[in-house]
């Protein structure tokens, strides 16, 4: 590997500088993406043509210096691959025209066979590799199983998820159930991306920040552990959007990487998280709205408070679609130039 920065930090090795990508990079923030998306019906024809989300997996890497790749495909494969089919509506996200109501429902869903469902993805993995040709190591990822279970039970998204979380509270044990088969799919899917050459892994729990953080305990932690304990191949991250509340929950998992969202002070999380694990964030999506400069010293401002190790650059949460790429490469570049600072003085 010619730039293994990323792995060698989430590995908790000191590094000449701090490696940098964001979520959601492989998206709608670049034109070439665009192109690439308007020659096909859709989003989930793109995801599942492995030679095209080979090339949209790749573009950012070209395009804009990110240290490491992000496999082109999304969370929702899985429920797919469970038997709960979604569409992606235009402007309007995930739908499923199924949802899961009843023990019944549950019963009829399947735990993923991969190799079989999710071929195009793994398939897409080794294309990406190929053209990599060693220059950053490829992220693998997928959702976390609560999140999953949101999605399953609400049937698109929500600002809320009420009828998802209705379930935690009047059928728990169905809750508990649906999330076991989510875990065992996932785990078996995330297996096949690492055979197939992920490098890293990534689990996205977007909607953890909805749970009391009794409910996170009981419903969303047992799983990641279940995860992050099946995976020691490479290294993991663990990003939790919104549970700052569990902060030492997930600083006790075996995972190599805890991610950050800009709500979560940087020097208190590492308070809270300790040295044995590598942090991975946080500015504020929004501060790419901001002129050059301004993103400049927002970035210097968020290099500094973690300091030049066991650090992994990125946004809070996944880049906007309307951000200038122009201002996500100035983030890029303060990035590598000022981190290279902190770390020769370190
Ligand atoms: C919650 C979630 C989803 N998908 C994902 C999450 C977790 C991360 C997060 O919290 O943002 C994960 C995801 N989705 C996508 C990636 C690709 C890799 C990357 O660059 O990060 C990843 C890692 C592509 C995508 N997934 C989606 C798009 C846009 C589809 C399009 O091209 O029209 C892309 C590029 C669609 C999607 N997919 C999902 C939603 C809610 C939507 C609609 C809203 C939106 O567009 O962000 C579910």
């Amino acid at each position: 590997m010619k730039n293994d920065l990323i792995l060698r930090a989430a590995r908790g090795e000191k590094t000449e500088r701090t490696p940098v990508w964001l979520m959601r990079q492989a998206g709608r923030i670049l034109p070439e993406y665009r192109a690439v998306r308007s020659s096909v019906s859709g989003f989930i024809e793109l995801c599942t043509t492995p030679e095209l989300a080979a090339e949209v997996t790749i573009q950012p890497v070209d395009l804009l210096g990110v240290d490491a790749a992000i496999i082109f495909s999304d969370i929702l494969v899985i429920p797919e691959a469970m038997g709960l089919p979604y569409e992606m509506v235009e402007k309007r996200g995930p739908l499923f025209p199924e949802t899961i109501k009843t023990a019944a429902d549950i019963d009829k869903v399947r735990v993923a066979n991969p190799v079989e469902d999710l071929a195009y993805v793994t398939d897409a993995i080794k294309i990406v590799k190929k053209e990599l040709d060693g220059s950053v190591p490829l992220i693998g990822f997928a959702g976390a199983p609560f999140t999953i279970f949101c999605y399953m039970v609400e049937g698109s998204g929500s600002k809320t998820f009420s009828k998802a979380k209705k379930m935690l509270y009047t059928a728990p044990e169905l809750a508990h159930k649906l999330l076991q088969k989510i875990t065992d799919s996932t785990i078996l899917y995330l297996k096949e991306q690492i055979k197939a050459g992920a490098d890293m892994i990534q689990i996205f729990d977007s909607w953890a920040g909805i749970l009391s953080p009794a409910q996170y305990s009981a419903f969303a932690t047992p799983y990641i552990k279940q995860i992050c304990d099946a995976i020691n191949e490479v290294p993991v991250t663990v990003f939790a959007k919104g549970a700052f509340f569990a902060r030492k929950e997930l600083a006790a998992l075996n995972c190599n990487t805890i991610g950050l969202d800009w709500n979560m002070d940087a020097k208190e999380s590492r308070e809270i998280i300790g040295w044995d694990r590598t942090l991975q964030g946080n500015l504020d999506p929004c501060a790419l709205y901001g002129s050059a400069k301004d993103v400049e010293q927002a970035t210097k401002e968020m290099l500094d408070q973690f300091g030049p190790h066991k650090h992994i650059a990125n946004l809070g949460h996944g880049v906007y679609p309307d951000i200038d790429p122009e201002k996500v490469k100035v983030f890029i570049e303060t990035v590598k130039e000022y981190s290279t600072e902190l770390a020769s003085k370190a």
